[in-house]
């Protein structure tokens, strides 16, 4: 692995390959809004998903799995116990670890519970709209429900700090993602508008990116490839038959389906990402 990560298409096309031929188990704790959407996105990237949440099972899957995501978009005891299960059992095994904090600020609930994730389970990444994600980094954000409300404009500099106290690859998502490693910080800029007109297009990027994380040697790598494809294939869905947000729902599955390495390989994705630290 170079210093600096390619964002060629030949490269992007490599790490679509890779994904496909470790095809990782993705094991995948989610809530109940979009768990069939991440099954899905999951398959189609070359990966194979499974929704094993029970909180005796989890751990037990996740020994098995190649990555693992636990989305706390779900806040029965029984799924916070099995997130934290899950998340202990992957961690003794070095199994990647990817956390989508849905809601994360907007209850004393939801407050705790990412706490206490924080402190008992490392994670290898972080994805969260921008103001979960500055929320998580200790500073003043405004979470409406699962949406992200008010003005980021210091994302990048949160993203950077929550990646530096967790170790975790940081993913901020918004108009621009900004994808933070302890030394690197990235800003991406792939996506259409339509991708915040549809729910769990968060979750969505969550399940890409355990799918690349659980295919890929190098945690940025993978983020940053995951993010990148995941913007792309939300770009080309716009180019499908458009009858309203719920068919740029079904597109946006098509689209990533189509998107294989052969079809990354005739792309040129190098002004999409710009190094910004
Ligand atoms: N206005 C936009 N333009 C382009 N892409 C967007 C826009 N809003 C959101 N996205 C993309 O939609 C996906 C979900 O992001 P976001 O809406 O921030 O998450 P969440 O659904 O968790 O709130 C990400 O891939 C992000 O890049
Ligand atoms: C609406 C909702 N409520 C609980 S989880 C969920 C889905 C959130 O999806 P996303 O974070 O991708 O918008
Ligand atoms: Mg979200």
């Amino acid at each position: 692995m170079t210093d600096e990560i390619e964002a060629t298409g030949e490269a992007l096309a490599r790490s679509l390959a890779e994904v496909r031929e470790a095809e990782p188990l993705v094991q995948q704790l989610t809530n109940e809004v979009t768990k069939n959407d991440l099954a899905n996105v999951t398959l189609s990237w070359g990966a194979l998903p499974v929704m094993a949440d029970a909180p005796g099972e989890a751990p037990e899957m996740a020994e098995l799995a190649g990555a693992i995501l636990l989305n706390t978009g779900r806040m029965t005891e029984s799924n916070v116990d099995a997130l934290h299960a899950a998340g202990k059992a992957a961690n003794g095994l070095d199994v990647p670890v990817v956390l989508d904090p849905v809601g994360a600020g907007t209850t004393p609930t939801r407050k705790e519970v990412h706490t206490s994730l924080l402190e008992e389970v490392e994670f290898d990444v972080i994805n969260g709209n921008y103001g979960e994600i500055t929320h998580l980094a200790g500073e003043e954000a405004d979470v409406k429900g699962v949406e992200s409300v008010g003005e980021y404009e210091e994302v990048t500099g949160s993203a950077r700090a929550l990646a530096e106290t967790t170790g975790a690859v940081v993913v901020a998502s918004g108009v621009e993602d900004v994808v933070a490693g302890s030394d690197r910080v990235y800003r991406v800029r792939a996506g259409d508008e339509m991708l915040s007109k549809v729910v769990g297009t968060g979750c969505m990027l969550g399940a890409t990116l355990a799918a690349f994380s659980g295919g890929l040697e190098d945690g940025l790598s993978a983020a940053l490839h995951g993010t990148l494809a995941y913007g792309l294939a939300g770009e080309h869905a716009t180019d499908l038959e458009y009858n309203g947000p719920a068919s740029y729902s079904v597109n946006l599955l098509d689209s990533i389906a189509g998107f294989t390495p052969g079809v990354a390989e005739e792309l040129d994705p190098t002004d999409r990402i710009e190094r910004v630290t």
